[in-house]
């Protein structure tokens, strides 16, 4: 049986609403939070998930896209915000979703650009609220920053909204990805791609059901909710998608938050040896 691995945020609701059924017999879904989903395929407990995209970029060796359903926006997500109790220009202290992976390298991505700056990083755990963790600004995603913040916040950034303006480009969130060695079989990898694209597709036909069931438990209108699933997202890989993903790669590498930091040669050298080459 293949392990699949979804986003348990409302988000993902449409890209599996029918997918238990198609993996019957020979596939297991589990749901979780994104960071996990990332950790799991990385340890190989999970042979397909959906994945944080700046994951796929840190891991590409092992990983291959598998289809191109998504989860990405064109403008205002609503889902992923930095709240921020100080000007945005002058945050020191960031707290990062303990769920999000590429939303926190986006969030440093988008104040180093914007603002030149580059804050200490603080987690953000899950169980937390905001108004219990100190820092400047607070960076939430998924199903819990669709709510109005309790607390007064002096800017909110709706980062789909802000990378899209900046950019130009759609941005992609999360997308599904299988290590590479449960490909071998080609038939195996067509399947997985059918089955994927097809829950994707029959899913965006049901945001109306999708919307009603699950609105109501999350304190969401049902019309809140199916304009979140047809306007704040997008749920397909296409041309303007990857040059997002390409410009994200490209300004993330460039603020060091995919290639793992070089070595200092200097560093940890018997203090014997000279710092300085002869010339
Ligand atoms: C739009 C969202 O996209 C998500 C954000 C992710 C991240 O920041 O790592 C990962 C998966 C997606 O679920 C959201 O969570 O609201």
């Amino acid at each position: 049986m293949l392990r699949f691995g979804a986003v348990s945020y409302l988000n993902t609701k449409p890209l599996i609403e029918t997918l238990a059924g198609h993996l019957e017999g020979w596939g297991t879904l589990r749901l979780d939070l994104p960071s996990r989903l990332a950790g799991d395929l990385a340890s190989g407990e999970l042979d397909v998930a959906l994945i944080p995209s700046v994951e796929y970029f840190r891991n590409q060796a092992n990983y291959q896209i598998v289809s191109t359903a998504a989860i990405a926006c064109r403008g205002p997500v609503w889902s992923v915000r930095v709240l921020s109790r100080v000007p945005m220009a002058e945050v020191k202290t960031l707290a990062l979703d303990e769920g999000s992976r590429t939303s926190a390298a986006m969030s440093q991505v988008l104040l180093s650009e914007m603002h030149g700056i580059r804050p200490q990083l603080v987690p953000f755990p899950i169980g937390a609220e905001a108004d219990e963790i100190e820092a400047d600004a607070l960076l939430m995603i998924g199903d819990r920053a669709m709510h109005p913040p309790r607390e007064t916040y002096r800017e909110i950034w709706d980062l789909g909204d802000r990378w899209c303006r900046w950019t130009e480009l759609p941005f992609v969130f999360a997308m599904w990805v299988a290590r590479r060695e449960c490909l071998a079989n080609p038939d195996t990898a067509s399947r997985i791609e059918k089955v994927l694209n097809e829950s994707r597709d029959e899913g965006v036909q049901c945001f109306e059901t999708i919307a009603q069931r699950e609105a109501a438990a999350q304190g969401l209108t049902n019309e809140d909710l199916h304009r979140y699933f047809a306007e704040n997202l997008h749920f397909h890989l296409g041309t303007g998608e990857l040059a997002g993903l390409d410009s994200f790669r490209e300004k993330a590498n460039a603020i060091g938050l995919i290639a793992p930091p070089k070595p200092n040669i200097t560093e940890n050298q018997p203090s014997s040896l000279p710092t300085q080459r002869p010339s």
